[in-house]
């Protein structure tokens, strides 16, 4: 029977890879070597990498590009971009384009809150325990202003504590519902300590609480948390242009192509089945910023998607609408991010995206991501609404064809001609390279 190991932990990387690879995968030394491969040769990048995570084994290579030419709020970014799948940055970058000859992006920061919680039971009256959480307001202050105090001195900190009764959803459940403001910084370990650290006052001081004597006890932490989901930490994207500055596509006038537009948008706001595909679509662009800047993608996901179904429904995360002549599409979107912390200081490449983009404040690179996430809807709808999102994707995915059947470089350059002007499928691939390959015979 297949035993566990003890203590795989301590073992050096070395001999974690020797026993992956026996236990694990047909040709061990093939393993090892291929894991070797892809150490950085510079042993003390390598060790860096190393311990950013546990039980490191290699790295996972994740392609780095960049998309130019993005006007936001009159100024020119190139964003990086680290993502596995093709035509999303030529995407990107062809929105960017189209967009700066129209005035480009605007974008604007709506709200910088942070949120946290921590739940807990109590078992008696609602109005004692809102009257102790008033009673104790001053000491949960005082008992985390060593942690507050450096972010309150940058203009950040605790921004509210508030008794919130869930009673109704579970017997005895009450949250100290926090808000903080931090600045540059996503905020996780900064949130999570203070929050720990009123836990601790809350319990010490309902121990010692007159007319809680006798209920043992009187408070019971469960946990203490950041929330993920933070409507209050809000940015908005948006472009707009005259009806006649849209392009006449596929024999569609700019008018009738603004409103294929705002129709797949209304699709995506009333049909969930589309509207997951169409906010992926804009988490292509966002998650791609989000990790080139060294950001916490997971987080950012699970906060965006929160985000489409506060309605109680899920729903599109775009808007579009066509008013005076004008055809407007923009998206307000929550966006925890930061540029200090984490791993902004420690990535060198996270370190060049970030100098990239002009070393921006948390602020500022909510509106870049923002606003790579409606470039990135608004350059998949164009393509949807005209001529299918085949014939481009499958445009940029052929190499990735030709690579996975060996083609040579002159291979690749025949057949990238040969499909300039038809549509790239894997099969119509392979029967124009055999019969290249046969001609040469
Ligand atoms: C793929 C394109 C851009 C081709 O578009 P095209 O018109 O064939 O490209 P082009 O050769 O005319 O070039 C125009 C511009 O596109 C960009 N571009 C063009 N080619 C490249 C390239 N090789 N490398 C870098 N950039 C490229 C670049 O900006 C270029 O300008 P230039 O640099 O020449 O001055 C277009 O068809 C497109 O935007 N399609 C949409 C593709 C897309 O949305 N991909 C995302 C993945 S699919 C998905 O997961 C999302 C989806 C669709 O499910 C979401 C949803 O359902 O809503
Ligand atoms: N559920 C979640 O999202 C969780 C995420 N995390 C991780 O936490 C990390 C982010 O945590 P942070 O507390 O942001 O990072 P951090 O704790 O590494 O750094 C933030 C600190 O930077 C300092 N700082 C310096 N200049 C600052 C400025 N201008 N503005 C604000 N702070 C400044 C402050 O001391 C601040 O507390 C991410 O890596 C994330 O993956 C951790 C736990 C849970």
């Amino acid at each position: 029977m297949d035993q566990p190991i003890e203590g795989f932990s301590r073992l050096s990387k070395e001999e974690k890879i020797q026993w992956i690879a026996q236990r694990y995968t047909r040709h061990p030394r093939q393993t090892e070597a291929l894991l070797q491969q892809y150490w950085n040769p510079d042993a003390h990048l390598q060790q860096l990498h190393d311990e950013f995570i546990e039980n490191t084994l290699s790295n996972f290579y994740l392609p780095l590009g960049v998309a130019p030419n993005f006007l936001i709020n009159d100024r020119l970014y190139a964003i990086p971009m680290a993502i596995e799948e093709s035509s999303v940055v030529a995407a990107a970058s062809k929105a960017a384009k189209f967009w700066l000859e129209r005035g480009g992006f605007r974008a604007r920061v709506l709200g910088t809150e942070k949120i946290g919680q921590v739940h807990f039971l109590f078992h008696g009256k609602a109005a004692d325990l809102q009257e102790f959480i008033d009673h104790i307001g001053p000491v949960l202050r005082k008992d985390t202003a060593g942690i507050t105090r450096n972010m309150e001195q940058r203009g950040g900190g605790i921004r509210d504590i508030a008794l919130r009764d869930k009673t109704e959803a579970m017997p005895g459940y009450f949250q100290l519902h926090c808000t903080f403001e931090t600045l540059d910084a996503m905020g996780a370990n900064f949130i999570n300590s203070c929050l720990e650290q009123l836990a601790a006052t809350l319990v010490r001081e309902a121990k010692a609480y007159p007319a809680f004597q006798g209920m043992e006890p009187p408070v019971e932490v469960l946990m203490s948390i950041l929330s993920n989901y933070v409507p209050g930490c809000l940015v908005r994207a948006e472009v707009s242009c005259p009806l006649e500055a849209l392009p006449a596509e596929c024999g569609l006038t700019g008018e009738e192509f603004a409103r294929r537009l705002v129709q797949a948008v209304a699709i995506a706001d009333c049909e969930p089945y589309r509207a997951v595909t169409h906010n992926k679509g804009i988490m292509n662009g966002i998650d791609a910023v989000v990790i080139a800047t060294g950001n916490d993608f997971r987080a950012v996901e699970a906060g965006v998607h929160a985000f489409a179904a506060r309605s109680g429904s899920y729903r599109s995360l775009t808007r579009a609408r066509i008013e005076d002549g004008q055809f407007h599409f923009w998206m307000d979107v929550p966006l925890a991010l930061g540029t200090v912390g984490g791993i902004t200081s420690l990535h060198p490449l996270v370190r060049f995206s970030l100098e990239l983009l002009g070393d921006p404040g948390a602020p500022e690179l909510m509106q870049v991501v923002a606003v790579a996430g409606l470039a990135q809807n608004f350059a998949a709808l164009r393509s949807l609404v005209t001529v299918g999102i085949q014939k481009g994707h499958m445009k940029m995915h052929l190499l990735n064809i030709l690579n996975q059947l060996g083609a040579t470089e002159a291979e690749k350059t025949a057949l990238i001609d040969h499909f300039k002007n038809d549509t790239v499928s894997h099969s119509a691939v392979v029967e124009t390279l055999n019969a290249l390959r046969s001609q040469a015979l």
